[in-house]
């Protein structure tokens, strides 16, 4: 059964056009250039996925080398940009950390042509685990980390410098498919709001510092965090059951379930949940995989609501000893990319996005001299 795509939110109005990704559609749910989502989390690993969206087709083993090796030697952060992580409290959320790392950036390394889009877009993927984890350490250790690292991946570099150790072959695999999983998302509210940034022909700093700000809240990428608070809160899976049994009786919203496309379900999901699945049984969990389990159960049973990316990303990232805060920074890390291709998409083929608004204030009126008002 198809969604009801119309109302208020755009929803099922067609804003652009776009020859990245397909959500949604018949078949296999997601696909990036038409590569079907579940193939390439099973077959490629994020840089592969990363190059496919944003340079067009997916790299031969030379192209991966050479692009890992560049995104290697891109991990470094300057002295300035370091200096004003350092200032930011270790109470400030990562995602206003990141939002703050980028926009600093675009002061130090400026997008100052178009024509450097592609290695502008590179730096970032490259740096941005070292901003995060840069102020992550700072603030809560009281460490000044090394952030150029040789890891081989994006992922294992992020993992590596949040626990000061290499990570497993096992979480560098879980890493990869949940940055591919992320990565790209059609016209989603961050992405949206990139590509109406780069319709005014800003920079793709600017672009991508508002993206951020979209990501944040919990009814977008906020929810992988909000729904760790939720099923953390949760002792078993009975007693799971009777807490949300009593959240849908107050009408509160469950974050984590839910999409405005998917109409039964999420195809991202049964991709993160076996990963979830995993890494419980690796960790010799008996509480939070059940517990997400159940929650998935009740909501499919009172509602018809379907997990989205996000709900079993929280358990998944939480058995790999990552930081609640730090799970929607993950997701820029891979977001990134498809922001990027839509940004560079639409500078391709502009025009300054400006809807109009139905209009539903006072008539026209005379302006009252300040002693003639109440
Ligand atoms: C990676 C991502 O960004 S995926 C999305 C992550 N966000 C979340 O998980 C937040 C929770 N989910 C939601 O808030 C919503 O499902 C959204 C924002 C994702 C989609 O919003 P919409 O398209 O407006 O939802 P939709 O039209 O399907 O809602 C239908 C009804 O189901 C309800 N509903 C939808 N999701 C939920 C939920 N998670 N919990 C409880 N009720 C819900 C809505 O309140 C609405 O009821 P109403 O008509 O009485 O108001
Ligand atoms: O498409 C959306 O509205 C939200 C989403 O799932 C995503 O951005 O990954």
């Amino acid at each position: 059964m198809a969604k009801q795509l119309s109302g208020a939110g755009l929803r099922g109005q067609v804003a652009g056009k776009t020859a990245l990704s397909t959500v949604g559609k018949s078949g296999s749910g997601l696909t990036y250039r038409g590569y079907d989502v579940k193939d390439l989390a099973e077959k490629c690993q994020f840089e592969e996925v990363a190059y496919l969206i944003l340079k067009g087709h997916l790299p031969n083993q030379a192209e991966l080398d050479d692009y890992k090796t560049k995104l290697r030697g891109m991990r470094g952060l300057p002295d300035a940009l370091k200096n004003v992580l350092e200032r930011i409290p270790k109470n400030a959320h990562p995602m206003d950390v990141l939002r703050t790392g980028c926009s600093m950036l675009g002061n130090l390394e400026t997008e100052t042509s178009f024509d450097q889009q592609q290695d502008v877009t590179d730096r970032m993927l490259a740096c941005f685990p070292s901003i995060i984890c840069y102020w992550y350490r700072f603030s809560h250790d009281g460490v000044r980390i090394d952030v150029e690292t040789d890891d081989d991946s994006i992922g294992g570099h992020f993992l590596h410098m949040l626990h000061g150790e290499k990570p497993r072959e096992l979480h560098e695999q879980v890493m990869h498919v949940s940055l591919i999983l992320y990565a790209e998302h059609e016209f989603n509210a961050s992405t949206f709001t990139a590509r109406v940034c780069a319709s005014t022909l800003s920079d793709m700093h600017s672009c991508v510092t508002g993206a951020i700000g979209s990501l944040r809240g919990p009814l977008h990428g906020g929810a992988n965090e909000a729904a760790m608070e939720m099923i953390e809160g949760f002792t078993s899976a009975d007693d799971a059951e009777e807490k949300m049994m009593g959240m849908l009786e107050r009408k509160e919203k469950i974050m984590g379930f839910g999409h405005a496309i998917y109409s039964e379900c999420d195809p991202r999901n049964e991709i993160i949940k076996k990963w979830s699945e995993k890494l419980a049984a690796d960790v010799g969990d008996e509480v939070l995989y059940p517990v997400s389990v159940r929650c998935e159960e009740v909501m499919w049973r009172e509602k018809k609501l379907f997990c989205n990316a996000d709900f079993f990303h929280a358990s998944a990232y939480n058995f790999m000893g990552i930081p609640t805060p730090l799970f929607t920074p993950i997701f820029v890390m891979s977001r990134l990319t498809g922001w990027a291709a839509h940004v560079m998409e639409q500078r391709a083929d502009n025009r300054i996005i400006r809807p109009s608004a139905e209009y539903t204030g006072e008539e026209l009126r005379p302006v009252p001299t300040i002693s003639e008002r109440k």
